[in-house]
Parts: C-alpha cells; sequence; structure tokens
C-alpha cells in the first residue's frame, strides 16, 4: 500500500507529561480505529467520553472521543480525536494500540498539513502561513503568519493568475484571428493593458514590504569589538540576565554566545563575540575567527569601545553603529563622530545609562528592516523569489511583443506557471518535501 493511503497518527499536544494528550488519527481506518477502542464510533464532530480499550480488551484510558467523518474536516480523509491523560504510559499504550492495526502508521512531520495540502484544504502559501504560526515567538511573527494563514497572498495570487491567463488567452485569439497577418491592435491592446496593471500592483507588492519574510528568522545584532570593552556586560544588559561572563581578563569570552529577544514583537537574535585582537593564544585565536565570522554575516554590529579613538576592525555589508561604554568613568572626550548611516551611542553597560536608548534604536532599526508590520504579504522567501519571476515575465512580455505577440505569449505563460507553483498548484513535488519537513509532528 502507499504511504499516502495509509492511516496515520501523532501525538498532536505537546511534550508529555501533561495533564490532557492530543493524539489525531488521519486515513481511511480512522472510523475503524475508533470503533474498535471506544467500543462504537460517536456521533460525528460530539466529544464524546469513552473508555478506550486495545485490541485485547484491555483498558488503556478515560479518554474523550471525536469523530470527525472525511471530508469535510481538516484533512478531507477520515479524522479521529483522542483526548488522553497526558502520562507517557498512557501514550505509549495508545501508540501501541493503534500501531497493532495493519496500514495504521505514525505520522511524518507535516503530514496531516500535507494531506490538507493535497485534498485542496489550503494551498500552499497558508500551509507554510500554518507552520510560522506554529514556530511564531513573538507577536509580530504572530500577525504576519496569521495573514498567511487566512490566504491573503494566496488570494492576490489566485487573482493575479486568473487575469494572466485572460491576457493570454486575449493574445492567444489574437494570433488564430489573424491568418498570415497581423495581429490586429484591438486584440492586443487590451491585454497589454491588463499585464501592464497586473506588473504595477505585484511590483507594489515587491516594493511596499521592507523584509517581511525575514520575520520568520529575525534580525541578528552583533556585539563585537575589541577585548575588556564590555560586550558581555551589555550582552548581559540586553538580555537581562547572565548569558556571558564577564571579568576583568581581556580574552574572557571565546565562543559566540546567542540571545533570542523579543523587541516590541520583533525577533532579535544578539550574539555576543570574543574580543578581537591579535593573540598568540590557539584558543582565543579561534574565537576571533568565529567572532569576525558571525559579525561579517549579522544584519548589524554594535561596535564597542571603551574610548573616543574607535578603530573600527569589522569587514561585511552590514550597518555598523558605534557603541562607546564606561562613560561612567568620566574620562569622557568628545563624543563620537557620526558617520553617514551610522548610530553612535554612549552607555555604561555596568550601570545601565543609555541602554533604554539603545534598544529604542535597535526597536526603530527593525522596524526599518522589516518594512512596518501591516503591509507584509510575503511571508518567505520563496514567496518572494517567485514574484519577482512574474514581475520580470511581464516584463518581459510588455518588451517582447513587438517582436512577435507568439513570445508575449509565452512569457505569460511562465508567469501563470511562477504563480501556480506560489500556491502549489503545480510541479512542486521537490519543494513540497522541504517545506512540510520542517513541520511539526502531528500537524
Ligand atoms: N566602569 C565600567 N566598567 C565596565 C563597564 N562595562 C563593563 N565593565 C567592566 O569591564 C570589564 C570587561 O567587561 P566584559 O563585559 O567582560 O568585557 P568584554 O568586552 O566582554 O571582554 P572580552 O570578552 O574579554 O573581550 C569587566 O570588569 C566589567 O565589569 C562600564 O560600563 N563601566
Ligand atoms: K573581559
Ligand atoms: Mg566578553
Amino acid at each position: 500500500m502507499h504511504p499516502r493511503d495509509q492511516t496515520i497518527f501523532a501525538l498532536s499536544s505537546g511534550r508529555p507529561p501533561s495533564a490532557i494528550a492530543l493524539v489525531r488519527v488521519s486515513g481511511p481506518q480512522a472510523g475503524r480505529i475508533v470503533t474498535t477502542l471506544a467500543g462504537k464510533l460517536p456521533p460525528p464532530r460530539m466529544a464524546t467520553r469513552a473508555l478506550l480499550r486495545d485490541v485485547g480488551q484491555r483498558p488503556i484510558d478515560d479518554a474523550v472521543v471525536l469523530w470527525f467523518p472525511g471530508p469535510a474536516n481538516a484533512t478531507g480523509e477520515d479524522v479521529a480525536e483522542f483526548h488522553v491523560h497526558g502520562g507517557r504510559a498512557v501514550l505509549a499504550a495508545l501508540f501501541a494500540a493503534l500501531s497493532a492495526f495493519a496500514d495504521v502508521r505514525s505520522a511524518e512531520p507535516g503530514e496531516f498539513t500535507r494531506r490538507a495540502f493535497e485534498n485542496g484544504k489550503l494551498d500552499l502559501t497558508e500551509a507554510e502561513g500554518l507552520d510560522d504560526l506554529i514556530h511564531a515567538d513573538t507577536d509580530r511573527q504572530r500577525h504576519q503568519a496569521l495573514r498567511q494563514l487566512k490566504g491573503l497572498l494566496g488570494d492576490r495570487a489566485r487573482d493575479w493568475r486568473a487575469r494572466i491567463i485572460e491576457a493570454s488567452a486575449l493574445i492567444e485569439a489574437g494570433i488564430d484571428f489573424s491568418d498570415e497577418g497581423d495581429v490586429p491592435a484591438e486584440l492586443i491592446a487590451p491585454a497589454l493593458a491588463k499585464v501592464k496593471a497586473l506588473l504595477f500592483e505585484i511590483e507594489e507588492v515587491l516594493a511596499g514590504q521592507g523584509r517581511s519574510e525575514r520575520l520568520r528568522d529575525g534580525l541578528v545584532v552583533a556585539i563585537a569589538g575589541p577585548p575588556n570593552v564590555g560586550k558581555s556586560t551589555l550582552m548581559n544588559q540586553l538580555a537581562r540576565r547572565e548569558v556571558a561572563i564577564v571579568s576583568p581578563h581581556a580574552g574572557t569570552t571565546r565562543d559566540v554566545i546567542e540571545v533570542q529577544l523579543d523587541l516590541d514583537g520583533y525577533p532579535v537574535t544578539v550574539i555576543d563575540t570574543a574580543g578581537i585582537r591579535e593573540t598568540d593564544d590557539p584558543v582565543e585565536q579561534e574565537g576571533v575567527r568565529r567572532a569576525r565570522a558571525r559579525a561579517a554575516d549579522a544584519d548589524l554590529v554594535l561596535w564597542l569601545s571603551d574610548s573616543s579613538q574607535a578603530a573600527i576592525d569589522h569587514d561585511g555589508s552590514a550597518p555598523i553603529w558605534k557603541v562607546r561604554n564606561k562613560i561612567d568613568l568620566g574620562a569622557a572626550g568628545r563624543p563620537l563622530a557620526e558617520g553617514p548611516g551610522q548610530g553612535s551611542f554612549q552607555i555604561s553597560a555596568s550601570r545601565g545609562d543609555g541602554v533604554l536608548e539603545l534598544i529604542s534604536a535597535l526597536v526603530e532599526f527593525a522596524q526599518t528592516y522589516f518594512g512596518g508590520s501591516e503591509s507584509g504579504l510575503i511571508g518567505r522567501t520563496r514567496q518572494r523569489k517567485l514574484l519577482e519571476d512574474v514581475a520580470a515575465g511581464l516584463r518581459r512580455c510588455l518588451t517582447v511583443v513587438g517582436e512577435g505577440e507568439e513570445l508575449a505569449a509565452e512569457e505569460l505563460r511562465t508567469a501563470a506557471h511562477s504563480l501556480g507553483r506560489l500556491l502549489g498548484r503545480v510541479d512542486v513535488e521537490d519543494i513540497l518535501d522541504v517545506i512540510f519537513r520542517e513541520f511539526c509532528v502531528g500537524k
């Protein structure tokens, strides 16, 4: 039997032990499983109490059972839910009882959602939104995922796809009508007007967004600088706990230390790194190498120093903010010169002076970086890439139409195909595996 036709089960709630655990079953055997374990099939969609027994009539647990016959349910197949006590032994007994049925097996990550997708319950952008919602750590991530799950991008993409197909039908009709000679302009002109309007809308979505798809991974801010300037002290201030060792010895931090912060709903990873200097100690050398590598990959570098002559020893394309630390020591000197596009801050990481201002500036940076919260339709790099392909195809269509209507029609077909890929309607087997593998088991 093909794995797709087997009945699957999984723990859909959190890690045991827990007060209650939810075990979901989906597939053709779901009804037989409920009848066998619960003694009878409860009325559809009604929470029903039952003592579950395995095939040998040995009791498993006192449970609440729900029966959702397909196709009008989450996956489109027959679905059952067992709400049991969330103990490890209870779950082990229930899983053993489920596995005893022929053609029943535990689910792969994301397999319930994949079946829902394959049965047309949601499109691929909605499935991606669902996965993002489950993994959302901050409020803004949650909002964006919810927008995807509601199908906001999917709805736009379906509309665009239909209009591209209309435009290409007009052009193709023109090609069919014109025997040999040129396609009449009155057929081509309305098609091109449609393409121009579409291109405008798609470009607007691509431009008006910042990098909303980066909300999934968050912003990476590296604290870098010479040894002993107070990088780990600042890290601990931002994290509001002692994540990194602070000491008066230069070269204390060797590994890269990370904390996840929620800054006003924006996910931010702050990394503390080894002080950058020439050294003979091979362990510290490795620390410096890692520090340079991580700082080079960061989206923003806070270059910390404790003197007014801060020479920045860093390469990478990310913006660098100069942060002068230990201002409590008094030997202040002139404020740091502000370079173009660079922030400059004066703080005392140990006393906390200036740290709130630094955090507000980070929030503002995140706002600009992610492009505000409300307009983000694009949730993933995959989606942006495909929309860019569509826009490029429409632009080419407008250019090549002078050379021949067939070429223009071909560009439109390719653009419609890219939107089909966005929605998961055409040749996406390869990406489906990648997308659903990231899901949790039981979803
Ligand atoms: N007076 C004063 N001392 C500070 C301040 N921030 C950090 N220090 C002290 O500076 C020393 C070094 O601090 P760390 O946070 O370990 O510095 P670091 O840059 O992480 O050092 P390495 O990891 O060794 O590169 C410690 O003794 C801290 O207490 C500050 O704002 N004012
Ligand atoms: K130190
Ligand atoms: Mg340190």
